[in-house]
């Protein structure tokens, strides 16, 4: 089976690079004029999807926003993630779990790849329990051709005071962690290797090369948006990433809604704007307008 970077490089290249943060909160169900319940959230779940259909090639449903109902949410859960998957997009659930290795271990098995309880291709995760106790999600990730996504630089301010604080060494707990990523994708072999990293699109300029720390990983890139980062920015922050970068955006496309059109038209805008963010001005470029010429002629 293609591993998840094969996938997603080849989606990247037909669809769009852009990654679709499906957070049914109450504030957007609400918005939407939809009932703060599992079948709102099935409904507005339906409509994202539906307009996201295949532009896009990587949906990313936030776990805590269907938890929140308990068993029926978690239903909810299992249906966008096969829809996900039955529109050929890429699903990364995005639970950002961290625990000792011997919990990790199940919430690899339900969060990751096909057999799994929710059956992502990738999952976000959280290392405050440290590295080295992920490596079950890992393992499984490898085994399955999944991906994870290590959570690194977040997009939020709260975290710069844990994540820029430094080891005995000198690095940043931040750098130490890029480092680890680094490493264990080299142990795999060269290339891009299974373990991403989260790197938020409102990382400072000055901060960047923790970005050059991350060569052999995809990174996912939250904060566009809402959170005040523009798409046009992740191109220069995230040069030395080209190609590499999933630029992710939930509030600032879901806001549309419910209006099918002015849903799909804002997708298409920002699908437009990934693209230019992940390979202006690189080789990437020619076999992406091959590629889009084919999606603008469908
Ligand atoms: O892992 C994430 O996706 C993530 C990491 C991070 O550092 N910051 C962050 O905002 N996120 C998620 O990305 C989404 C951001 O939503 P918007 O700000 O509405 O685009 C939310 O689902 C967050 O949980």
């Amino acid at each position: 089976m293609a591993s998840f970077v094969e996938r997603f490089t080849d989606l990247a290249i037909h669809r769009s690079p852009l990654c679709l943060g499906l957070d049914p909160s109450e504030e957007l169900l609400r918005l939407w004029g939809l009932e703060n319940d599992a079948e709102g959230l099935r409904r507005f779940c339906g409509s994202v999807l539906e307009a996201a259909d295949d532009l896009v090639a990587v949906i990313k449903p936030q776990t805590g926003f269907f938890e929140r109902f308990g068993p029926e949410g978690l239903n909810e859960l299992a249906v966008a993630t096969a829809q996900i998957r039955s529109q050929g997009s890429l699903c990364l659930i995005d639970a950002k779990r961290g625990d000792v290795a011997g919990t990790m271990k199940g919430y690899a098995s339900a969060m990751l790849g096909a057999g799994s309880g929710f059956g992502g291709d990738a999952v976000t995760v959280s290392a405050y329990l440290g590295f080295g106790a992920l490596l079950p999600v890992f393992d499984r990730a490898i085994a399955l051709g999944a991906g994870v996504f290590v959570v690194v630089h977040s997009s939020n301010p709260e975290g710069r005071l844990l994540q820029d604080a430094r080891h005995p060494d000198g690095r940043t707990v931040a750098e130490a962690l890029a480092d680890d990523i680094t490493t264990f994708n080299a142990n795999q072999g060269a290339g891009i290797g299974v373990l991403g990293a989260v790197v938020g699109a409102t990382i400072d300029p000055a901060a960047t090369a923790i970005i050059d720390r991350l060569p052999q990983s995809l990174i996912l890139a939250p904060g566009v948006g809402a959170q005040g980062a523009e798409m046009a920015e992740v191109g220069p922050k995230f040069r030395s990433a080209q190609g590499r970068v999933l630029p992710s955006v939930s509030r600032a496309i879901l806001r549309h809604g419910p209006s099918p059109v002015a849903l799909r038209d804002a997708i298409e805008r920002y699908r437009e704007a990934a693209w230019s963010a992940w390979d202006a001005g690189s080789s990437l470029a020619a076999s992406r307008g091959h590629a889009r010429t084919a999606v603008v002629r469908r």
